[in-house]
């Protein structure tokens, strides 16, 4: 066994815990989530900055040192984090982050252990589509929700578009597309996604840039009679309405 390292909910409090799916193809349903520290990319608008942004800057912080002195991030043994998932009521497990596919080897481990105590325990990953899953890990997931980020993000498309990727989530029957969209200009991008990588309707979700009710409610308007046009998902995001931008819900 190894280590992963983990975002917290407060100093030395690893981000551990049970609510509602509240995004994407398994929305409202009981589950508990584990958010890893760090990512390959960096969002302006990110919910979860403090997985990645150490020293105050808006780049993904690959500096070691900022990173083991960070209070955001914890370093816990996988067999560990197995334990507390089991331990707690949900029979699903939502692996988020950050971006959880860079601890790919350690984190197959670590449901590996979670599968031997709970058999019937669902996985889902929460990815931004640039990395390609560990094959050990892969073999143990049974749904992707994939968030590709378009230009609004920040990231140059040469980081977070990468081609390979895409056409390889667009053919894997378990993966959810799930796009995060800010202005009718992000639609437009999405659509020639969609086109560019034959991205089924059934499997791609759009969902407002928001971490507030009111700019959600007010995007919601517009986007979901998008979708409904272009022949898509539309998901909202149910924790923030149920418990605002807060961590560990
Ligand atoms: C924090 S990310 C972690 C997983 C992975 N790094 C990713 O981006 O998919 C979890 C989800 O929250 C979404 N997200 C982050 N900030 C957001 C915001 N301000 N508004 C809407 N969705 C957001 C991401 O697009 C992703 O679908
Ligand atoms: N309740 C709840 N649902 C979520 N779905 C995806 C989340 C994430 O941050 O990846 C998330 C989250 O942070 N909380
Ligand atoms: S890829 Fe995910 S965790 Fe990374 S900066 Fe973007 S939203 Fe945040
Ligand atoms: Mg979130």
């Amino acid at each position: 066994m190894g280590v992963l390292t983990l975002a917290t909910v407060n100093p030395g409090e690893a981000e551990i815990f049970a609510s509602l799916q509240g995004e994407g193809p398994s929305m409202g349903r009981p589950s508990t989530f584990v958010r890893l520290s760090r990512c390959n990319l960096a969002c302006r608008w990110c919910d979860t900055a403090y997985t990645w942004r150490f020293t105050g800057d808006n780049r993904p912080h690959r500096d070691d040192l900022a990173f083991e002195r960070s209070a955001n991030q914890l370093v816990l043994d996988e067999g560990e984090v197995a334990s507390r998932i089991v331990a707690l009521s949900p029979d699903r497990l939502v692996i988020t982050g950050g971006e959880p596919l860079l601890q790919g080897a350690a984190l197959a481990r670590m449901v590996a252990a979670v599968r031997q105590a709970r058999p019937d325990f669902h996985v889902e990953i929460e990815t931004n589509g640039s990395v390609a899953p560990h094959a050990a890990l892969d073999a143990l997931v049974d749904q992707y929700n994939v968030s590709p980020k378009l230009a609004h993000s920040g990231n140059p498309a040469e980081l977070a578009l990468i081609p390979e990727r895409l056409s390889a989530w667009a053919a894997e029957p378990r993966a959810y597309f799930k796009f995060v969209v800010a202005t009718p200009a992000d639609v437009e991008e999405v659509a020639v996604l969609q086109k560019a990588y034959a991205i089924p309707g059934e499997r791609l979700f759009v969902m407002p840039e928001g971490t507030d009710s009111a700019t959600l409610r007010d995007r919601s308007k517009w986007l979901s009679d998008a979708a409904l046009s272009a022949g898509w998902r539309f998901t909202d995001r149910l924790h923030i309405h149920l418990y605002g931008d807060t961590r560990g819900t």
